[in-house]
């Protein structure tokens, strides 16, 4: 990548970026006149046009953004693709360092890069998540040995345990795969920092030997420090990208552990796994009846009305449902904002237990879950008991899907966006959307894990297509009808 420009708004780059628009000095044009508050602005280009890591990395080091900020940037790349000029990197900085006001950007916050043009050839990473006994070792045995044609790397991250699962032996046996362990620790806590290294090391070592990684954690893995991983480690994001959260659900027992009231503060893993998943196998289905299953399905959608579900045995599921999900593109999001009719989705959205569960796993694995020095403070853990599984409490992750025709006002829903991430990001555990912009030809779509915002134009609206707007949350207390009313007065 070669800087073309290391300045802007001088003319150069930004006349550039857009054409017919007057810039002297400023982004003046309608549209680009978008608020951004107390930020930095800093423009590069992608490997490949996407923007997706750039952005929601600057946000995760930088904290508050300005969320639409990018909205700007993505514009100008789309206007000057064909200038083989793509500006694709747009990130908003932190307050102390407010560099834009009222719209203008000074010279030394903005960089435009030439665009390489080159593919995205960053590992795939696949989380495979679920609780204790739920499939997942079988389900990862079922890609090792299925034909995909693809080369899988595993981390394994078992619980205390010695050596390679044995149900996966047969399949490292039998192939080229590689097969790590990751013991003496929770993926989500203690050796997080071991994964780190671990899929450095790989990509450093073996990147020739496979084409994506599957990593396996605890049955007790909260998936979101995992997650945020793959955002926070600059380093690592340069060679790996998540593909995807793949969550195995029990069909015997999942109910229990989602309906686990757990004390204040603690997290419900079972809960958690459904609630950051891109896909869900609803696995064991032999061992329940169809009105058990429909039942669990509620439950599940309730939590996660993004994540396709799909039924299994035996974690039998075409490949393509657990690699290449693409489950943290802009370009999938459409297809996953299914949208809820509102009547369903108020029914359903809150996830409420008013009864005290005091359920005891059956299942054997009785892990004692210490934290380790570098557990983050979300991992959800309790610091001061470890896990034992007699917990209690009520989850409340819920999911809220507003669908709604109508542009909106730029300037509002940039700011209602924001106003939410900074006051609820800590609950907000997912969103996606598609939007509609009053002044846009193009759609704009984005999405986020919490404080985490990503977004950008997307395809031009149909000429007869109906400019609808789609919005899922999912989250804990979540309240439906601010998200709706919020949302609704960003509506011009
Ligand atoms: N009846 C039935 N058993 C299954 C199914 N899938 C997996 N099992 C069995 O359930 C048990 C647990 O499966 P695993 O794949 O080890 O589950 P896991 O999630 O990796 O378990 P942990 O690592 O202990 O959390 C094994 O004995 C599997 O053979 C299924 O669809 N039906």
């Amino acid at each position: 990548m070669a800087m073309v420009a290391a300045a802007c708004c001088g003319q150069m780059a930004c006349t550039a970026m857009v054409a017919g628009v007057s810039t002297s000095g400023k982004l003046l044009s309608r549209k680009v006149e978008i608020s951004l508050p107390s930020a930095r602005l800093r423009i590069a280009a992608s490997r490949n046009s996407q923007v997706g890591s750039y952005s929601w990395r600057n946000k995760l080091q930088f904290g508050k953004a300005s969320p639409l900020g990018s909205w700007v940037c993505q514009s100008l790349s789309h206007q000057t693709r064909g200038r083989n000029i793509s500006v694709v990197r747009a990130a908003a900085g932190a307050a102390q360092e407010a560099e834009v006001d009222d719209g203008t950007v000074h010279e030394s916050t903005v960089e435009v890069v030439e665009s390489s043009g080159q593919p995205d050839d960053r590992v795939p990473v696949t989380i495979v998540t679920g609780f204790l006994g739920s499939g997942k070792t079988t389900l990862v045995n079922h890609v090792l040995t299925s034909e995909h044609g693809k080369r899988i790397a595993v981390i394994e991250n078992e619980f205390g345990e010695v050596g390679i699962d044995g149900s996966l032996v047969a399949a490292q046996e039998s192939g080229a795969e590689d097969i790590v362990m990751l013991n003496n620790g929770c993926l989500c806590c203690t050796v997080r920092g071991d994964l780190v290294r671990m899929l450095s090391e790989l990509v450093k070592t073996k990147r020739d030997k496979f084409d994506h990684i599957l990593v396996e954690t605890t049955g007790l893995a909260n998936p979101l420090p995992i997650i945020q991983t793959f955002f926070l480690e600059e380093q690592l994001s340069e060679q790996v990208r998540l593909d995807g959260v793949v969550t195995l659900v029990d069909a015997k027992h999942a109910s229990r552990h989602i309906e686990e009231v757990k004390p204040e503060g603690i997290v419900n893993e079972a809960v958690e796994q459904i609630a950051y998943a891109d896909r869900i196998i609803l696995n064991k289905t032999d061992l329940v009846t169809e009105s058990e299953i429909d039942g669990l399905l509620r439950q599940i959608k309730r939590i996660n009305a993004l994540a396709s579900i799909q039924r299994a045995t035996y974690g039998s599921v075409d490949m393509d449902y657990v690699i290449g999900v693409g489950g943290y593109e802009l370009e999938r999001i459409e297809e996953e904002v299914i949208p809820t009719p509102k009547s369903e989705a108020h029914e359903h959205s809150h996830h409420e237990h008013d009864h005290d569960h005091d359920h005891h796993h059956e299942h054997e694995h009785h892990h004692d879950h210490e934290h380790g020095p570098d557990c983050p403070p979300d991992c959800g853990h309790d610091h001061e008991h470890g896990h034992d599984h007699d917990h209690t409490h009520d989850p409340g992750v819920s999911s809220v899907s507003i669908v709604s025709g109508g542009d909106l006002d730029i300037d509002k829903i940039n700011n209602w966006l924001e106003d939410l991430l900074e006051e609820n990001s800590d609950n907000i555990y997912r969103m996606k959307g598609v939007l509609s912009i009053e002044g846009f030809d193009a759609r704009f779509v984005f999405q986020g894990v919490h404080a985490l915002f990503e977004g950008s134009p997307d395809r031009p609206w149909g000429s007869h297509e109906e400019r609808v707007n789609k919005i899922v949350f999912i989250g804990r207390e979540l309240d439906e009808d601010s998200l709706r009313k919020g949302f609704m007065e960003c509506l011009k």
